[in-house]
């Protein structure tokens, strides 16, 4: 399978999920089992601002921090060969999805809520989107923003799974894939 001159081994691949689902872990032992280059957008935001993501939002504001996140994955996700692991909020934006799922194969990162609430003190205090909410509120957040990642090639659960058993089975279901539909 060849798309606009990419093969399917070529193409970079998408993570996609909530906050704190593993996308930038798992998207990191991916891409080492893989030998390619891993690209976290939220860290290559904060890069260009100089500064972490909770104080872009209050200094710059969510807005600008969008605006941003868009032009950064739109320019990245045409890259081959990468792994590209994103923000939970990128798929907000219509136009990074379609981008994302044109030029990317996007794997969506599943985890039940049961599971993911026993992760929240882990990352409370770096997503800003989570700041300040009750966790009722954080739940309503959690199934509201499902629909959002329900546009996807691939959906790995990761419930009760070491990131390790994780990044195996998505190398070893790529190289399936690859050996099934790539071009010989
Ligand atoms: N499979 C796993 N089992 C246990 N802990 C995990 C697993 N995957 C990730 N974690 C832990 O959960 C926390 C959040 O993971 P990570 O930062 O990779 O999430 P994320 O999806 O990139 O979040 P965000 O959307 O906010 O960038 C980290 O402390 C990480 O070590
Ligand atoms: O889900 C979200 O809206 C966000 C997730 C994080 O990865 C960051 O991109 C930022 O904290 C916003
Ligand atoms: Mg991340």
């Amino acid at each position: 399978m060849v798309y606009r001159g990419v093969s399917l081994k070529e193409m970079s691949i998408v993570f996609i999920g909530f906050m704190g689902v593993g996308k930038t872990t798992i998207g990191k032992a991916v891409a080492k089992k893989l030998y390619r280059d891993f690209i976290d957008i939220d860290a290559e935001i904060e890069k260009e601002y100089g500064m972490p993501t909770s104080q872009i939002f209050n200094k710059i504001g969510e807005k600008a921090f969008r605006e941003k996140e868009k032009s950064v994955i739109t320019d990245l996700c045409k890259k081959k060969m990468k792994v590209i692991s994103l923000g939970g909020g990128a798929f907000l934006q219509e136009e990074i999805k379609q981008v994302c799922l044109e030029n990317c194969l996007v794997i969506f990162l599943d985890l039940s809520w049961e599971n993911w609430k026993e992760r929240i003190s882990l990352i409370i205090d770096s997503r800003p989107v989570l700041k300040g909410k009750s966790l009722k509120e954080i739940e309503e957040l959690f199934y509201k923003r499902q629909e959002i990642y329900a546009d996807h090639h691939s959906v790995v659960s990761t419930d009760n799974q070491d990131v390790e058993d994780i990044a195996e089975y998505i190398v070893e279901s790529l190289k399936l894939a690859w050996e099934l539909y790539g071009e010989k």
